[in-house]
């Protein structure tokens, strides 16, 4: 195992203009964990997510990909680091004019020389990683179901053989029978691929099957830190009314 965090914030202050979401915020992932983000509605989890793939600047402290300040790379450093991590938004944001093979292909073609024949060849290659027919490439996004077009998301995340894997709400807007086969999707991925995954969720099902260990967001700071079993023995209102309002999930 890499002795060196993948992931590592170090005392994030965030602010928008008189609102406060982070307020000294640190963590840390290491390689091959599976590592959910949860917190409350406006807690600030996306706006974490945006500061370590170089979206958002936070206000104040340091955000490391891969031992790399992502906010003081230069742009060539930038692209170094986007080509080793991938990216699954909350709404899969596919291309609708583009078909399923395209889509997955955009990456390889933005980042690499190879030809384009060769990118979409690569392209059904991770849509079948992702567990997609063949007979998905060819086909427009608005022709498949959410769960396949997340699917392909994925496949289009894990297009430049990343290392690291962030997903938003993967789970959001899939039937509980599709839920559970994307979580065990990212699973065998993360097993096999020695992925690392770092995930924002609300679902506790994803919780309790696929990650190794849960960081909890509250008061602009990290609650809590450690595995789910872990996370219930503390006496925390929040954490309390959390795991009490999906107890019958919990039971199950
Ligand atoms: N670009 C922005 N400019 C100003 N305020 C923002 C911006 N992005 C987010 N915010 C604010 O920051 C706060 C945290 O937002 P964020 O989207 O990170 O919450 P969240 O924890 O992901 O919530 P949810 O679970 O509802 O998705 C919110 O109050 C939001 O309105």
């Amino acid at each position: 195992m890499d002795a060196q965090p993948i992931i590592q914030l170090d005392n994030i202050v965030t602010r928008f203009a008189a609102q406060s979401v982070h307020d000294g915020v640190s963590l840390s992932v290491n390689r091959g964990e599976v590592v959910a983000l949860i917190g409350g509605s406006g807690s600030g989890k996306s706006v974490l997510l945006k500061e370590l793939v170089g979206l958002i600047k936070p206000t104040a402290g340091t955000a490391r990909l891969f031992g790399e300040d992502v906010w003081a790379a230069d742009s060539a450093q930038l692209n170094r680091l986007r080509q080793r991590f991938g990216m699954l938004f909350q709404d899969g944001a596919l291309f609708s004019s583009l078909s399923v093979e395209q889509n997955v292909a955009v990456p390889l073609l933005e980042y690499t020389r190879l030809p384009k024949a060769e990118c979409l060849r690569l392209a059904r290659l991770k849509l079948a990683l992702a567990g997609l027919p063949e007979s998905t490439a060819t086909k427009m996004p608005s022709a498949l179901s959410g769960g396949m077009r997340k699917r392909v998301a994925l496949a289009r995340a894990l297009a430049l053989d990343p290392e690291l894997l962030f997903l938003d709400e993967p789970t959001s807007g899939l039937d509980p029978i599709s839920a559970r086969a994307f979580d065990q999707l990212i699973r065998v991925l993360s097993d096999g691929l020695g992925l690392t995954v770092f995930l924002i969720t609300h679902d506790l099902d994803t919780l309790l099957s696929i990650i190794d260990r849960v960081i909890v967001l509250a008061n602009h700071q990290v609650l809590a830190d450690g595995t789910v079993a872990a996370l219930k023995k503390i006496d925390d209102p929040w954490l309390r009314d959390y795991f009490s309002s999906r107890s019958n999930v919990v039971e199950a």
